[in-house]
């Protein structure tokens, strides 16, 4: 058998980034940034001002006060995009500004309007009231990003922060990674569509829907074709009319040991998908390799449904991070302390549904607390539903004792 890291690494071998390509910012929107992007201008790209009031030389209103105001000829009109021929401001006088419009040479300090009677004493000068200090509510060119600064680097995903700076800095196209295009289907010829009457012996297919939304959360563009019966020549034709839209397929189901496993018998004899066993609990029966003429990479997942869901986790997951040129996990490892006792198999990495405990008293812990949200079976979807993280248990350990710290991974919701 192999290990999960032995299975991992022969997957991610075989992968390689999507080529990147340029996208206008709208549609940059989600997607992971693959290149370093530099500022090309200082952002503010010129002093301005950060109050609607006046630009004053300090030296000239220094000690204004209620008791004390200080009268200054108004000899500008500043309105926001006024064009750069600014100018100088002469001692005794001061510019009427408005908030982003540029601060003329000679004016060190801007008085907002709410410290001034507005002009109203008499035509063409300003009462101040009170002093600002040496550069308040000037707004400085640079002070917020530098002309050549690294503002986003490689793999950061864009959402609307990141976007708006990309805006604000003047970039309209960024290269990014394009979503992985991932194609699900199912096999067995026990399943029938949700909303339809199951016939005796027949189940609803769900492999499908958890796989496929699954995909999408980890930001993907999902083709779901739904069921596949258990035919070789079906099963081929359908993967092959899928390929043109493929940077990934992913089936389930058809893998173990059964009479009639169609995914392993018909893709095995192309002699480019591997079937393997991995010491893990679910998850055990695992294939990957590439298909067709591009070599599109496709996984066959175990059809038992928390297996294959958790199968996704740990090989399909790390895979559609690489194929967006990011690290293989992002998640740091995390431990918890167990609120249950349960036995583990020997040799076989466990993956447990469980659930974070929250104390009741202050909402917080300081100790992560788990507890099962279900039994181990691989067909248990309520508890795999109520799950929020899956608890790891090493190989070697075969019983955990209540209180004892294990591993955790935590799933995303959406
Ligand atoms: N003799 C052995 N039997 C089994 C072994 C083994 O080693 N020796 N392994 C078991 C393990 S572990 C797993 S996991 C499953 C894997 O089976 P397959 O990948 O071949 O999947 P199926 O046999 O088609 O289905 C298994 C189970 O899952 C249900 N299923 C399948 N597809 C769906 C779907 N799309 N939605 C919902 N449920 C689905 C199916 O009805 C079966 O109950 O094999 C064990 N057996
Ligand atoms: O290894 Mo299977 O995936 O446990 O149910």
């Amino acid at each position: 058998m192999r290990s999960v890291e032995q299975h991992l690494s022969a997957i991610l071998a075989g992968l390689r980034p999507l080529p990147p390509f340029e996208q206008h910012l709208l549609d940059a929107h989600g997607h992971f940034l693959a290149e370093d992007v530099a500022a090309e201008r200082d952002l503010p790209p010129f002093d301005n001002s950060a109050m609607d009031g006046y630009a004053v030389r300090l030296v000239d209103v220094l000690g204004a006060s209620e008791q004390n105001p200080v009268v200054l000829s108004v000899e500008q009109e500043l309105p926001a995009g006024v064009a750069p021929s600014l100018i100088e401001l002469e001692p005794g006088t001061c510019a009427r500004i408005m908030t982003g419009a540029p601060v003329p040479p000679g004016a060190d300090a801007i008085v907002p309007v709410e410290w001034t009677d507005a002009g109203a004493a008499a035509e063409g000068s300003v009462r101040i009231s009170r002093a600002p200090g040496l550069g308040q509510h000037i707004r400085t060119v640079g002070e917020d990003v530098r002309s050549g600064q690294v503002v986003l680097t490689e793999g950061t995903r864009l959402g609307a922060r990141q976007i708006g700076l990309l805006a604000a800095i003047g970039r309209d196209l960024v290269a990014v990674r394009p979503a992985p295009r991932v194609v699900v289907l199912s096999t067995g010829a026990e399943l029938v569509e949700p909303g339809t009457e199951p016939a005796p012996g027949q189940i609803h297919d769900s492999n499908s829907f958890t796989l496929a939304t699954a995909a999408k959360e980890a930001g993907a563009e999902v083709y779901r074709v739904g069921m596949v019966a258990d035919d070789g020549k079906a099963l081929l034709d359908a993967i092959e009319d899928q390929l043109i839209r493929a940077d990934l397929v992913i089936t389930s189901g058809g893998v173990s040991m059964g009479a009639y496993e169609v995914v392993k018998e018909t893709l095995g004899r192309l002699g480019t998908v591997e079937f393997v066993k991995v010491a893990m609990q679910p998850g055990m029966p695992q294939g990957f390799g590439v298909i067709g003429p591009d070599q599109t990479p496709i996984f066959t997942l175990p059809g038992n449904p928390v297996s294959a869901y958790v199968s996704f986790e740990i090989f399909v997951k790390p895979a559609l991070r690489a194929l967006q040129g990011l690290a293989t996990r992002e998640e740091k490892a995390e431990t918890a302390v167990t609120s249950e006792s349960f036995d583990s198999p020997e040799g076989r990495r466990q993956f447990l549904r469980g659930r974070l405990v929250r104390s009741a008293d202050t909402g917080e812990h300081a100790v992560t607390r788990v507890g099962l949200a279900s039994g181990s079976g691989s067909h248990l979807m309520g508890g795999l539903a109520h799950a929020d993280c899956l608890i790891v248990v090493p190989e070697d350990v075969t019983r955990v004792e209540q209180g004892e710290q294990v591993s955790i991974l935590r799933l995303e919701s959406a």
